[in-house]
């Protein structure tokens, strides 16, 4: 049997989203009729999907790296950019996945559930989207913003029907090799299994899975030897079967006391909420290696008392082959019993999509301190997205960006975190840094602003830079000295929007 890959990580990389198409129609006898920049397309989201058709993890293990499709950009003409595709990863049922940091994120019980892992970037809308009535023919679009990226641990747990319990050399990867096609490594030395190991096993019609795991030995619950971690495996399974070595010659070790060592460190593992625990599941007792005849007798001696305390028992020996279809036959008769039972449960959820996120808190700023004085950094997804959709090489968007930011209340939370004018900003992880004018305009004045008029709709009285600056200045009132120096700052290459937001060069 292939080796059993049961843990990886995988690095996802969802596609971003397209940008948005800055265009404007043109007709015969009116060259510039509207904007018209179609929408980018979102990116293609990553999505994990429970399935039969996967049964390992080893894929993932041999390629780790998995992307989805970006978004296609806008166009001309209102043509939307196409949704990048998303990607389907299949899993295995009974594959548990965790963040980077181990928090779990959905565990997949069943056949057909669905979760996004990564989410796609958005589209950015095209001009023609940002048209409004105070903004004829917007000369900007909005950037698509980036997919999720990073890494996601994937664990499989061996969901088995019947899962073998017992000490060190047993005789449990014997019995799986007896019963089934798999081929675990056997030897006389305690932890020869490593790894759970899987078996398939057929009866009659029906078909079971059983999974051997590694020896447990007395402390396993607390962490001794192997067995704790691979406990994990059997979480799941229908029943546990008890193999118990008849023949061994530690002094110290008989069957009842094997069983009785055993039961306790099962009930101490603490089983995840909403699982049955491992000692409530049906249980049924092998006792093995009755090819040899001290062991036989061992075994004839202690099954009534086994039978007494309510265990169905077999006598076995992996070696002869003896009992092997009689104990067949009980854990099939087990499982079918079991599943029959499920069936009748309510079914449970089979579809699960992770809702978007939703931020209620719609940002919060932090103060940091720093050399150059205090920094005020921006947290939330809003003003974080707006930054990624923000094309900086435009002054228009750069202004749009800044209104968005006002509305949202930046200015208000500033200023009651003690900002002054002037003060650092950044927002998100971006290492954009602002410095901060707070914005002092009514909001009635900031609609009748001149931002978002394209100056191409306006030939009659298309201004000149020199001239709409003069205008622009003449509307301000006290704060107009200080803008005056804003603007000069922005023929010195350095970017002002209108509301006093400045990015500075370079400094990202
Ligand atoms: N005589 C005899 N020996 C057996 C029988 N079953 C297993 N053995 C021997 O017992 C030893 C241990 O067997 P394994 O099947 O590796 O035991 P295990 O329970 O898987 O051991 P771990 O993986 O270490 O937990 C091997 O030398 C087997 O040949 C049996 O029915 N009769
Ligand atoms: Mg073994």
């Amino acid at each position: 049997m292939a080796t059993f890959v049961d843990q990886v990580t995988l690095h996802l990389q969802a596609g971003d989203g397209g940008d948005g198409c800055v265009s404007v129609r043109r007709e015969k006898f009116k060259p510039l009729a509207g904007p018209d920049g179609g929408d980018g397309g979102d990116g293609g989201d990553i999505i994990l999907v429970a399935s039969t058709q996967a049964t390992t993890l080893l894929n993932y293990h041999r390629s780790p790296h998995r992307s989805s499709d970006k978004g296609r950009a806008g166009m001309g003409d209102h043509r939307n950019g196409a949704r990048g595709e998303d990607l389907e990863l299949l899993v295995p049922v009974g594959t548990v996945v965790s963040s980077a940091d181990g928090e779990v994120i959905v565990d997949f019980e069943h056949e057909g559930m669905r979760y996004v892992i990564a989410e796609g970037g958005m589209g950015g809308f095209g001009n023609a989207r940002l048209a409004s009535t105070k903004r004829k023919a917007p000369g900007f679009a909005l950037l698509g913003t980036e997919g999720w990226s990073g890494d996601v641990r994937l664990e499989l747990k061996t969901v088995a029907d019947v899962a073998l319990v017992g000490y060190p050399s047993a005789g449990k990867s014997s019995l799986i090799a007896a019963m089934s096609a798999a081929r675990p490594k056997i030897a006389d030395y305690p932890f020869t299994t490593l790894h759970p190991n899987l078996g398939v096993v057929a009866s009659g019609q029906s078909r079971y899975t059983i999974a051997d795991v590694p020896g447990l030995i007395e402390g396993a619950s607390e962490g001794r030897g192997l067995g704790l971690e691979f406990l994990r495996h059997i979480e799941r399974s229908s029943a546990l079967l008890h193999v118990i070595d008849c023949a061994t010659l530690e002094t110290a070790r008989d069957p009842l006391t094997d069983l009785e060592r055993l039961k306790s460190e099962l009930a101490a593992y603490p089983v995840p909420a909403g699982q049955t625990p491992l000692l409530e599941r049906q249980q049924i007792v092998a006792l093995n290696k009755i090819d040899v005849p001290e062991a036989r007798e061992l075994a004839e001696f202690v099954k009534p008392d086994l039978e007494e305390m309510g265990y169905r028992v077999f006598l076995i020996s992996t070696v002869s082959h003896e009992g092997l279809r009689q104990l067949n036959f009980a854990l099939a008769e087990v499982v079918e019993r079991d599943r029959a039972a499920r069936e009748s449960e309510p079914a449970p959820e089979r579809i699960v999509i992770k809702p978007r996120s939703v931020d209620r808190r719609e940002f919060e700023v932090k103060v940091e301190g720093g050399s150059y004085g205090d920094t005020y950094r921006i947290l939330g997804a809003k003003p974080e997205r707006w930054l990624q959709q923000t094309d900086f090489s435009n002054d228009e968007a750069v202004g749009y960006f800044a209104d968005r930011l006002q509305k949202l209340g930046i200015d208000e939370a500033l200023i009651a975190k003690g900002a002054k004018a002037g003060a650092s900003v950044t927002i998100g992880q971006s290492g954009r840094v602002f410095d901060w004018e707070p914005t002092m305009t009514s909001a009635a004045e900031v609609q009748v602003g001149n931002r978002g008029t394209d100056p191409r709709f306006d030939e009659a009285d298309r201004a000149t830079r020199a001239e709409r600056k003069r205008q622009y200045h003449a509307r301000m009132d006290a704060k107009a000295a200080a803008r005056d120096e804003l603007l000069e700052e922005r023929e010195l290459g350095k970017w002002t929007d209108d509301e006093g937001f400045e990015i500075r060069n370079g400094e990202e």
